[in-house]
């Protein structure tokens, strides 16, 4: 009982500490929190984690880099825009983690994705630490040139951080290939060399993995698809909604139909689309990945299919499988409720901490598997570190290579949710799992590089 306490109350003043040191930074608490959590029954078993300080230091980040970024728009007009790279935790290996252009990016957004990744990388059982960047740049409306200059001016600054064997980006919201060319041909064009491990998510035509671009959405759906199977259960005939028509939507959604399921309804930050037919991904990709259009279009490509304002509404579809694979805090408590009441049984976060804690609740007070984002979507940043283990190699492997080794690591990360859930008390509950599983990867790496 006395070290029940002990463990209590060591979770609660560090989490009041952090608090205090972080007081407006919402979505970085939450995300604190959301660890913090499951984390009791872990400081009962391991109290050299106390000992060790581990929460107060695993809650703080080695270090935040914020840097101007001056462009030139078409019109010959300076704009400013602010930079962030937040190298949270290397304990594992070299700080890893996307790179989100958004208007919304903010310190506090920053250090929550950074934190997350941390625990996320641990589980894909890859020697990679935790971090995240961005700018508060909005991409959109932007010329080609536009996005050239501001990428090559952002990424002028971030070289000086950055390297191979100690930080190593990739895309997220608002980056993808292309920005990443930029970044890459920039930082080389700086260091005067080749340096092929210093991002990941580059072109497979030029030092990029194949199968990187598919492999966040593929590897949400085989995760579900394992705690499906798990309850005796498949994506086969299943109807599926997915929110976002991004990288990780749409390869969520291909792999989805390719599992039999009926895929009815995608969105993007303007509103939504309802296809009883089933949406044409095809058409999604072409729309957005070529076109960047917005996914009313598609309406206008198949005539049954009908476009609804606002993105949230998206959760009013009744369906079997939800799949937020959009933004932070995107599905609220009322959209659980009202999945909930419409019968869903699954839910797959793709994006990072799309579900708000109210959300996370309801689902598992109504017996709604539920898969999180930290686990869920790894798929990604495992085919990343993939993609550094072949530019270290210099060779290439091929599409159905990669997509193995995917299949495998979900699978695993699968596995080792659901026994940290089970070892520590909480069957069943893949959030603790993934919690306990990839804090104890880190934490045990911080006790064995001693205090600093
Ligand atoms: N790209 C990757 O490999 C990974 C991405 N993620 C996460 O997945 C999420 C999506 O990222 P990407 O697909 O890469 O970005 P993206 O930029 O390719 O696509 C984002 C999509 O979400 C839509 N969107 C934005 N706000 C929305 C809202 N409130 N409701 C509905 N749609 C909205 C946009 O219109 C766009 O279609 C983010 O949370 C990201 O951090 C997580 C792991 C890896
Ligand atoms: O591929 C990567 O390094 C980063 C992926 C990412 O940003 C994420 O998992 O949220």
């Amino acid at each position: 009982m006395e070290q029940k306490n002990r463990a209590n109350d060591y979770v609660h003043e560090v989490y009041e500490l952090v608090k205090k040191r972080n007081p407006e930074e919402k979505e970085f608490l939450q995300a604190i929190r959301e660890i913090f959590d499951s984390l009791r029954p872990v400081f009962l078993k391991h109290p050299e984690f106390i000992h060790n300080g581990i929460l107060e230091r695993i809650t703080e980040p080695d270090r935040v880099i914020t840097f101007r970024v001056s462009w030139e728009d078409d019109t010959g007009k300076v704009q400013v825009n602010r930079g962030f790279r937040v190298q949270f935790n290397n304990s594992m290996g070299p700080y890893k983690g996307g790179i989100r252009f958004h208007p919304t990016v903010n310190s506090s957004i920053m250090k929550f994705l950074a934190f997350e990744q941390t625990f996320k990388n641990a589980l894909t059982g890859q020697p990679i630490g935790g971090g995240k960047g961005g700018s508060d740049f909005n991409p959109k409306g932007k010329s080609e040139r536009e996005i050239m200059r501001f990428t090559q001016s952002f990424i002028t600054e971030l070289s000086k951080y950055i390297g191979s064997d100690m930080d190593v980006p990739a895309g997220d919201i608002g980056v993808g290939k292309r920005e990443i060319g930029y970044m890459f041909g920039q930082y080389n064009r700086i260091k005067g060399g080749y340096e092929a491990g210093v991002f990941t998510g580059k072109d497979p035509n030029h030092g990029g993995s194949l199968g990187r671009k598919e492999a966040t959405g593929y590897g949400c759906v085989y995760f579900v698809e394992e705690m499906l199977k798990g309850n005796g259960d498949s994506f086969a005939g299943k109807t599926v909604s997915v929110s976002g028509s991004g990288n990780v939507a749409t390869y969520a959604m291909e792999k989805a139909v390719e599992l039999g399921a009926n895929v009815l309804a995608c969105s993007d930050s303007s509103g939504y689309i309802y296809d009883p037919n089933g949406i044409d991904v095809e058409t999604v990709k072409i729309l957005k990945e070529l076109d960047n259009k917005r996914i009313q279009e598609y309406t206008k490509f198949h005539k049954q299919a009908k476009y609804h304002e606002g993105c949230t509404g998206i959760w009013s579809i009744p369906c079997d499988i939800a799949l937020p694979c959009a933004t932070q805090n995107e599905l609220e408590e009322k959209d659980a409720r009202l999945l909930i009441a419409n019968g869903v049984k699954a839910v797959g976060e793709g994006a990072n901490m799309p579900c708000t804690e109210e959300a996370v609740l309801a689902f598992q007070a109504n017996g709604v598997l539920f898969a999180p984002a930290k686990a869920a979507n790894a798929g990604g940043v495992a085919v990343s570190a993939m993609e550094m283990s072949q530019n270290s190699m210099r060779l290439s492997w091929t599409l159905d290579e990669v997509d193995e080794k995917l299949k495998i690591v979900m699978k695993n990360i699968h596995e080792s949710c659901h026994d940290a859930a089970t070892r520590f008390g909480y069957p069943g509950n893949l959030v603790v799992g993934a919690n306990i599983a990839g804090f104890l990867k880190v934490a045990d790496a911080m006790v064995a590089h001693g205090i600093h």
